[in-house]
């Protein structure tokens, strides 16, 4: 990933964080997707008094993408306000390793803290149909 690229991501990731609907955590998630084509799609979490359905941050970028009919996904940037980078829950992970073979993650906080590793290393052998 370019330098330039990656840190675009993280910055459209970080505008998106203040767009973030969380009554009930009050943890905002920024979330920013790179398709093949090189489109952005950006994602905030959306919380709900009904717990069970809170969407991440993450999910709410991939599926904007899709449904913009993009389905090749290379790089997905989070960012939150921990004293660490954020890293994507199980679901994202999983809801990630259905739409790209090798997506980068870009786990990052607003102090700048930043790690970075494919979807394979956070999901290792994730479950797919033999085709
Ligand atoms: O990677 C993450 C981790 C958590 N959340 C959201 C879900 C919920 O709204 C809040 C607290 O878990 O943060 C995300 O959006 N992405
Ligand atoms: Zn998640």
């Amino acid at each position: 990933m370019k330098k330039k690229v990656e840190g675009k991501l993280i910055e459209k990731a970080t505008q998106a964080r203040k767009n973030a609907y969380t009554p009930y955590s009050n943890f905002k998630v920024g979330a920013a997707v790179l398709t093949a084509s090189g489109n952005i799609y950006t994602g905030c979490n959306i919380e709900n008094s009904a717990y069970s359905v809170c969407n991440c941050a993450e999910r709410t970028a991939i599926f904007k993408a899709i449904s913009e009919g993009e389905q090749d996904i290379k790089a997905v940037a989070i960012v939150a306000d921990q004293s660490k980078p954020t890293t994507p829950c199980g679901s994202c992970r999983q809801v990630m390793s259905e739409f790209g073979d090798d997506i980068e993650v870009i786990m990052t906080n607003l102090d700048g803290d930043k790690v970075v590793k494919s979807i394979d290393e956070l999901l290792w052998g994730a479950f797919k149909l033999e085709e």
